[in-house]
């Protein structure tokens, strides 16, 4: 099947059908596609009955802006991922938006979701951002491993899954980040107030997670939590927020109207860019000077900029796959940690019983944290993977289709992008008991047998999905594990935690808890 398939993705001209059974899940047999005219059995049925493009629903929208207009005067841009649950509700199964330069298919029923993502071929594309292209197009940049499509991402994406998804890497990293978990929670102890109050955690975590996740590509640490933090390192932070905090307003309105009227936004956009190659350069160069002067012993597992080189990428490729991986890296993680600790500190009874496991499982503070430990640990496991699905920082994902095809019943042609939408997926009843609600356990062995394939996907789906998937949950679960032995979290006043866009799900205001120690 896996041959037929292929074969059907590779041939020029081709439809594909997507589509599933209603009662029955998925049928991979029925997948068909017509080749240079040639018609398969049974396919010329399903095409023919399939409704044209325009026939999807959706809101009408403007002519050129579609509802970017509403979108602005209506303030949800920063709420997209309610706009998406909204909208899916109201049309249902598929429904078609345009937002300023984008026109938007949006699917989040988790059989659409499997059809599609599984049949997307050898190079599977995603939406990208058009505004992070022209940053570099401008900048004369080379693209890396999250813009960049078909054999040059394949040949990225091969050498990067050889140094962060294998298990012998996370041999590396683990302690890396162990030490980086630990450093944490002295420097949470520095940021307490009189009262034990810890304010702006967002800002504290990017740095946690800048740290943490540099150590497994450069074998060292940055020095981020230390008392004198090195400066480059901090203006990485600040020109990625810029970028990010820049992107909703790329999203209204066509970049190249941003860039023509030289807006705020654009200007700002454009600075974040230049800003984040500049300082990744001078890291890189820095890295690179400590690392000649380390024992060779050390060589045996090289870090990635090392390795990259070392396997013939160009000095300008490498440089722009480690500013995609370590832009990827940074924000994602730190706001699902975010999320976390401020869901603990609402919730005594489930930071007890996660403390309770911690304790049971990794007593010692003074000892390192391994791997065999974590997967003792089932609840901390599912408390990241609940905080995931109620609040996915990747709230949507997409797929950029080859190929004309038939989806959910539509002829969607070929360069048109589908959205999916974990958000919507993590919070629908037909997917999860009691949504809403926090519960680690549905995590469990025995229980998650029941549970929707495709209804999670946080870290997204097949070739082109995470590549810092084992990074994250790595880093989670240490930091967890270390603040969980050291601290209690307390809010002062209870709040339900809400969410905004800003490129990613993150939270909408400034996350303050109180640090009892233990
Ligand atoms: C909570 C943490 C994270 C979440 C939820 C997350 C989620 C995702 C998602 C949904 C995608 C798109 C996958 C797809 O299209 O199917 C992605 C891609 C990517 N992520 Fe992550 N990510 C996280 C952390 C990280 C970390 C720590 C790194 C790096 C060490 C990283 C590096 C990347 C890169 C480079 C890509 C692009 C891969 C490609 O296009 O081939 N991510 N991530």
């Amino acid at each position: 099947m896996t041959f037929r398939l292929a074969k059907c993705l590779s041939s020029p001209g081709s439809t594909l059908l997507y589509s599933r059974h209603s009662s029955l899940g998925l049928r991979a047999s029925r997948w068909k596609s017509t080749v240079s005219g040639q018609v398969e059995h049974g396919e010329e049925k399903e095409g023919a009955t399939a409704k044209p493009f325009e026939a999807i629903p959706g809101p009408k929208g403007l002519p050129f802006v579609g509802t970017a207009l509403h979108a602005a005067l209506g303030g949800w841009m920063d709420k997209l991922h309610i706009h998406s649950q909204n909208r899916w509700r109201q049309y249902g199964s598929i429904f078609k938006e345009t937002i300023g330069p984008q026109t938007w298919v949006t699917i989040a029923d988790p059989d659409d979701v499997a059809a599609v993502l599984r049949a997307e071929g050898r190079y599977p594309r995603r939406y990208a951002f058009e505004s992070f292209i022209m940053a570099r197009e401008i900048m004369d940049k080379k693209l890396g491993v999250f813009l960049e499509n078909d054999e040059t991402w394949q040949h990225y994406r091969t050498l990067l899954n050889k140094k962060l998804l294998r298990p012998q890497q996370a041999a590396v990293f683990t302690p890396l980040m162990d030490e980086a978990a630990c450093n944490l929670v002295s420097y949470l102890r520095r940021k307490r107030d009189q009262g034990g109050r810890v304010t702006d955690f967002q800002g504290h975590l990017f740095r946690w997670s800048m740290e943490s996740g540099s150590t497994a590509m450069f074998n060292q640490h940055l020095g981020l939590l230390s008392e004198n933090p090195p400066q480059l390192a901090k203006d990485f932070i600040s020109s990625i927020i810029k970028i990010l905090d820049t992107t909703n307003a790329m999203m209204t309105f066509p970049p190249k109207v941003h860039k023509a009227l030289n807006t705020k936004a654009w200007r700002d956009h454009l600075e974040g860019w230049q800003t984040c190659f500049e300082i990744t350069k001078q890291l890189i160069q820095e890295i690179m000077e400590r690392e000649m002067e380390r024992k060779e012993e050390e060589e045996e597992m090289p870090d990635l900029v090392s390795y990259l080189l070392s396997v013939k990428l160009s000095p300008e490729e490498v440089l722009a796959n480690i500013v995609d991986v370590l832009g990827a890296a940074v924000d994602t993680t730190s706001n699902t940690m975010c999320f976390t600790l401020h869901t603990l500190a609402r919730h005594p009874n489930i930071q007890e019983k996660l403390h309770d496991e911690v304790v049971r499982f990794a007593p010692d503070h003074q000892a390192p944290v391994t791997q065999e430990q974590v997967h003792k640990m089932p609840y901390l496991r599912g408390v990241i993977k609940e905080v995931l699905r109620l609040y996915p920082v990747t709230y949507i994902n997409s797929r950029v289709l080859n190929h004309d095809a038939v989806v959910c019943g539509y002829k969607i042609p070929a360069g048109k992008t589908i959205i999916i939408c974990p958000y919507v997926m993590g919070r629908d009843p037909k997917n999860f008991d009691n949504p809403e609600e926090f519960h680690p356990e549905r995590w469990y062995r025995e229980n998650s047998k029941n549970l929707k394939a495709f209804a999670w996907l946080p870290f997204g789906f097949g070739p082109r999905s995470c590549v810092g998937r084992r990074i994250a949950e790595t880093e989670m679960h240490l930091a967890l594990i270390r603040i969980c032995q050291n601290f209690k979290l307390e809010q002062e006043k209870p709040e339900e935690l809400v969410g905004k866009v800003r490129a990613l799900l993150v939270p909408e205001k400034s996350v303050d808890l109180k640090l009892i120690d233990r």
